[in-house]
């Protein structure tokens, strides 16, 4: 039995790339309301695991269960539909259209059941959803740049913007990859104050980082992947002293 806290649980899921087991014997069991981050050297499998997660790969073996329904087998918008959103590494936006618009798109998205072209029409007249978009663009301090071209923007405010992308779904589970990656420091603190005022509203955040400053500012539990396993799974303060935890960051590239 499931405890009933457990609201993503990745149940004993394997997948191969030809030869190459990229993920093994990955159990998964994340809470409500909590930031877990997933963390690990280059090449250990955290892509992998977050995009079997969003239904983007199909596991060889195992299932992914969310709010006890099976994701497994379902496409990533019915994934998205079930209330679960992904901050990508690589921001995925409408270049030429201003940053209110990009943030209403998913909003629409959502309430039509998916994503139509003459939406991009229809945008000036949708004032409710306009007015959300307004709102999420003030909680992620991006509101003065509302009227800018999405792909004029810089890369930490493409990522706030996307975030707000994300925000307006509404989601129960945000899933964050590398949501600090290329960012300076000053960036990278202003992005973890924002993500520490979503955590204080209580959504269940997955989070991959692998800015260990950020990781220890947001996380509730921290799994550690090697080599497609996981080695560790715990408080930060566990993970921090777990001598497996040491040698295969050392083993590896970081
Ligand atoms: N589509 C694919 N086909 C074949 N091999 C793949 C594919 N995707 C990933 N791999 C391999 O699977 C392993 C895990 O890759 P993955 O990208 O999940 O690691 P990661 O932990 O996210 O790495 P990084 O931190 O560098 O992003 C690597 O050896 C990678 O080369």
């Amino acid at each position: 039995m499931e405890k009933s806290n457990v609201v993503l649980h990745v149940a004993d899921v394997h997948k191969r790339f030809g030869g190459l087991h990229a993920l093994a014997d990955i159990d998964l069991q994340v809470e409500e309301g909590k930031t877990h981050a997933i963390i690990g050297p280059n090449g250990a499998g955290k892509s992998t695991l977050l995009n079997v997660i969003i239904g983007k790969l199909a596991p060889t073996s195992g299932q992914v269960v969310f709010d006890g329904t099976v994701l497994t087998g379902r496409k990533p918008y019915q994934i998205n539909q079930l209330g679960i959103a992904r901050v990508f590494q690589t921001p995925e936006i409408f270049a030429d259209l201003s940053v209110l618009h990009n943030v209403m798109i998913p909003a629409l998205a959502k309430r039509d059941g998916m994503f139509k072209l003459n939406m991009l029409r229809s945008l000036d007249s949708e004032t409710g959803i306009r007015a959300e978009a307004e709102h999420m663009l003030e909680d992620v301090g991006m509101i003065t740049r509302r009227e800018m071209l999405a792909g004029s923007l810089s890369r930490g405010d493409k990522r706030r913007m996307e975030l707000a992308m994300c925000l307006i779904q509404h989601p129960r589970l945000l899933l964050l990859d590398e949501p600090t990656a290329g960012m300076s420091r000053h960036d990278t603190n202003t992005t973890i104050e924002l993500l520490k005022k979503i955590k204080s509203r209580g959504m269940t955040k997955v989070i991959i980082e692998h800015d260990m400053h950020v990781v220890f500012s947001l996380a509730d539990k921290i799994s550690v992947l090697a080599q497609g396993r996981i080695i560790a799974d715990g408080s930060p303060d566990e993970v921090r002293g777990n001598p497996k935890v040491q040698e295969a960051y050392l083993g590896g590239a970081h």
